[in-house]
């Protein structure tokens, strides 16, 4: 299975969100992230993410795990994804060629222009709370062309770390 990354930067009741321009997902919008290199725990890549897809420099410690997801495709893990938010970064949010990044209130957060399954539980992230979830796609390859059919959420997760 895939085991990637997204990472939510906090401010003022905003959000930093990217419309991601190439990747899986390209054209909408959603955190930072990516997949975790050889050697990498999920928050290093969190932040490694951050710093290439935006240019901000977050602090390793400042980045909370918020959440643990997994998609499925067709009835077999697809890609496990980590989320983590902060509310501290260093520098101001650059587009690269990765990313067009933008603040965005949390009450304008576009769910109609994210993945399907984004609105279900980054809401509860975005107030605080932690989640663990599965969704199921099916359809096939690429995963962000397969319709999201089922998922599973729970709320108020106590990652120890
Ligand atoms: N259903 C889904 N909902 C969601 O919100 N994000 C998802 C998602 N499925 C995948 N992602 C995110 C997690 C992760 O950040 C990213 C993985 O996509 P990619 O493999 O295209 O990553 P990138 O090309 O950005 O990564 P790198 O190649 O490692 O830079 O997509």
């Amino acid at each position: 299975m895939i085991e990637s990354t997204l990472c939510f930067v906090l401010e003022d009741e905003q959000v930093l969100l990217i419309e991601k321009r190439r990747g899986l997902g390209e054209g909408w919008y959603n955190g930072p992230g990516g997949k975790l290199e050889d050697g990498e725990t999920p928050r290093e890549c969190a932040v490694r993410e951050v710093k290439e897809e935006v240019g901000l420099e977050i602090p390793l410690g400042s980045a909370e795990k918020a959440g643990h997801l997994t998609f499925t495709l067709d009835g077999e893990d697809h890609i496990e994804t980590h989320v983590f938010r902060t509310w501290k970064y260093h520098g101001t949010p650059q587009t690269t060629p990765e990313a067009y990044p933008e603040w965005v209130a949390f009450e304008d957060v576009p769910y109609d222009r994210m993945w399907d399954d984004d609105q279900y539980w980054l809401p509860k992230v975005l107030e605080g709370d932690t989640v663990e979830a599965t969704f199921e796609f099916k359809g096939g390859e690429p995963l962000d062309e397969a319709d999201l059919v089922a998922q599973d959420l729970e709320f108020g997760i106590d990652f120890e770390e």
